[in-house]
């Protein structure tokens, strides 16, 4: 008896058995449909056998074959398999989480068709023969001789789709591998000598990883452009990951100009399902040359893959914060390894992990060092010491005053602060009562013009009190400053400015993005007031002056990254001014002008303020030079997450004392109450990789076992949010 095994996606670590006849090797990666439950499910075919542990009365029959070729390739189903591995995570969610919403299901059949199909010699030699009386037959044949369009051929008859799929599962055709169109790029500028020596490097290096540390303006996408030039001009497909914010049709422009021909498919959240099923199905046929897109294109299928490129390779959206809690960074580095291609990670402000891969000649680091823009100079950055200055409303009299010269020589401002709402304290100063969200251990946020209190962390509001609930002042005082606040001010102080606020508030609207940096591009704007939705990747060139206000919050956080990404923030923002041939400048408000973080700012010294992050690291074990894995649990009461943790630490202890791998006790969540479950986690921690991978395995698999009442758990490896 034929045995296949499949994977199903649940929330179990186990593949499935089922009967099934007519299956073979060539099969493996498709899609089958299997009875699970009462209900039918779409499962992917894993492995054939001959044996099952279940016992043959008990084996269900697999109802049907989904696919005619693998939906996963033999690289992507290696990938995936370690990314299970390697993240702790169903093989089967995590193969699930690879295909677009729409193969998940049976319905997308018809998109599974090939474009494009043709005649192979089996099916030539098996079709000259048709008796005259099978007209349809032979008329497909003779329009099959061709080659021929799908949608076409199944339009000839009745039965032309039976017909041709029969033929395809014969092996008769075969779907056509789409021919590349031919490609000829646009020029691009002359290569500064750092891009060019770039390039040149990155052409003689072959299939390692590279890390493009550029300062902001430097030309990393050039260096990109140009690269990817080279590859599609070989025939292979290039990969193109970038965060969600910086996917802008401005970006998409740019490589639609220098790629005229190339076919470029754009995946991100806001392609429908029924496109992205579409784009990835074109992309695993061959027929796309180009794939820009977000954390999830990384597991694009592409059989001709030839280079893969991580943007702003630092930033926090490339890892996914739920279900298989992968780092698209990393999955791409790791997918490069196998399908033996170039990666090359590009950003102004590397994360430590990278950067110190790249100290140590794991990645071969390349550095563009000057603005790659004739005369474009890196923008000055002055720091306003705010322990002598009131502030009023956020704002300090020196900042108003450099906003006013602004608007007087007609040149553009950005305010950068990254908290939005009007005050994120609501607080009575009679009795210390501050508005709290009901279901979480958070403030709630004032957001004045919906006249509405808002919990940023579970999205539960409700109207602004009149009064403090507990003793009945009525006199409640905004405490703290968010980007309606500062808008509020701005527009009191600076009437004649034209204010343009830039936050996930005022941005909800589809388009409104897209409309604002027209806007901007336009010069219709005096002053943007923004969070790190303006900070990031865009070139708006009568940009000359950034303020940052109300970042000293972040210098002496409990997360040992926060310094490290309130770096990489005020490196991007303070990147925005001075692009063009004006000089831009930067002011720091700050209560801490002696903190190593702003004068590494001011000299614009990235290397400096890595390497002494990385001394401290060192010094407390911290990840680069520590691996981690948190193990999170979340119930009624905290007690209960705790109790739950305990179970779970007594069964990952190490046997042995040499063992390098630490298991810590369980503490309550730094947010301990979220959406009105209590949270606590557990900390495991070794100085090598492998040790921690290798515990993991062990034991993950019995976390299954431990009973759950009102529990329930995750696992993270390598959590950016400890
Ligand atoms: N060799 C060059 N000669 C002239 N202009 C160039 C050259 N390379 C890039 N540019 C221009 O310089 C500007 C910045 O380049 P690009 O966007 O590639 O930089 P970047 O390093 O990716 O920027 P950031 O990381 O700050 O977003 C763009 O307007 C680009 O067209
Ligand atoms: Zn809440």
């Amino acid at each position: 008896m034929q045995i296949a095994r499949v994977a199903l996606d649940v929330p179990l670590p186990q593949l499935f058995d089922y009967r099934a006849e007519g299956l073979n090797e060539a099969h493996l990666g498709c899609r089958v449909l299997v009875p699970f439950g009462r209900r039918q499910r779409v499962a992917i075919l894993m492995a054939l056998d001959q044996h099952s542990e279940i016992e043959p009365a008990r084996l269900k029959s697999v109802m049907a074959l989904l696919d005619e070729a693998p939906l996963l390739d033999s690289g992507l189903l290696q990938l995936l398999t370690f990314c299970s591995q390697y993240y702790q995570y169903p093989l089967g969610a995590t193969l699930f989480t690879a295909l677009p919403g729409r193969l998940r299901q049976t319905e997308a059949l018809r998109e599974a068709m090939p474009q494009q199909v043709c005649l192979t010699p089996a099916g030539q030699a098996a079709l000259a023969a048709l008796p005259a009386q099978a007209r349809l037959q032979r008329q497909l044949f003779q329009a099959l001789q061709q080659g021929g369009d799908w949608q076409v051929l199944v339009s000839m008859g009745a039965s032309a789709p039976a017909l041709l799929k029969h033929w395809l599962t014969q092996g008769w055709l075969e779907p056509v591998r789409g021919v590349a169109p031919e490609l000829s790029p646009t020029d691009g500028p002359t290569l500064s000598p750092d891009q060019g020596h770039a390039v040149a490097a990155l052409r003689e290096l072959g299939a390692e990883t590279a890390l493009l540390f550029g300062i902001t303006g430097s030309g990393k996408t050039e260096v990109y452009l140009q690269r990817l030039a080279e590859v599609l001009a070989t025939g292979q497909q290039g990969l193109v990951l970038v965060p969600e914010i910086n996917l802008t049709p401005q970006l998409l422009q740019r490589f639609r100009q220098r790629f005229p021909t190339a076919r470029i498919a754009c995946l991100h959240s806001e392609v429908s399902d029924a496109e992205r099923a579409r784009e990835w199905l074109a992309c695993q046929a061959g027929e796309r040359d180009l794939i820009l897109g977000t954390r999830l294109a990384v597991f694009t299928p592409l059989p001709r893959l030839g280079l893969i490129v991580v943007d702003e390779e630092h930033d926090a959206s490339y890892k996914q914060q739920e279900g298989l809690r992968y780092s698209a960074r990393d999955v791409a580095v790791m997918r490069g390894r196998q399908a033996g291609v170039q990666v090359l990670l590009g950003s102004a402000t590397p994360s430590l992990e990278s950067w110190h891969n790249a100290q140590q000649a794991r990645y071969r680091l390349l550095s563009l060092g000057q603005r790659a823009v004739a005369g474009a100079q890196l923008p000055e950055v002055v720091l306003l010491d705010t322990r002598r200055a009131p502030l009023r409303d956020g704002l300090s009299e020196a900042l108003l005053r450099v906003l006013r010269q602004q608007l007087q020589r007609g040149e553009q401002s950005l305010l950068f602060l990254n908290r939005r709402g009007y005050a994120p304290v609501l607080f009575c100063d009679a009795c210390g009562w501050q508005a709290s969200c009901r279901r979480c251990s958070a403030r709630l946020v004032w957001h004045r013009g919906e006249r509405r209190l808002v919990c940023h962390h579970c999205g539960w509001g409700q109207a602004v009190p009149q009064h403090c609930p507990d003793c009945g002042n009525q006199d409640l005082k905004p405490v703290g400053s968010g980007t309606q606040r500062l808008e509020a001010a701005l527009a009191e102080a600076l009437p004649e400015a034209r204010l343009l606020r830039v936050d996930r508030d005022s941005m909800r609207r589809k388009g409104s993005w897209q409309a604002a940096q027209q806007q901007i591009v336009a010069g219709e704007a005096d002053i943007l007031i923004g969070t790190q939705m303006l900070a990031k990747g865009h070139d708006f060139p009568n940009l000359t002056l950034v303020a940052v206000v109300g970042a000293d919050g972040s210098l002496y956080s409990a997360d040992y990254r926060a310094s490290e990404r309130l770096f990489a923030q005020l490196v991007q923002v303070a990147g925005r001014a001075g692009r063009a041939d004006k000089p831009g400048r930067v002011l720091v408000q700050t209560a801490f002008p002696d903190h190593p973080l702003y004068v590494a700012l001011t000299r614009h010294d990235y290397p400096a303020f890595a390497a002494q992050l990385l001394a401290e690291r060192a010094q407390c074990l911290f990840p680069p030079l520590a691996y981690q894995a948190i193990l999170r649990a979340e119930a009624r009461t905290l007690e209960q997450a705790l109790q739950w943790l305990q179970q779970a630490r007594q069964l990952m202890l190490p046997e042995q004392a040499a063992d390098t791998v630490e298991v810590f006790e369980p503490v309550p969540a730094l947010m301990l109450r979220v959406n009105g479950r209590e949270r606590a986690q557990l900390m495991l921690q070794s100085t090598t990789r492998a040790a921690l991978q290798q515990r993991l395995r062990a034991v993950t698999p019995q976390l299954y076992g431990l009973p759950t009442p009102g529990v329930s758990w995750t696992l993270e490896v390598d959590p950016l949010d400890v």
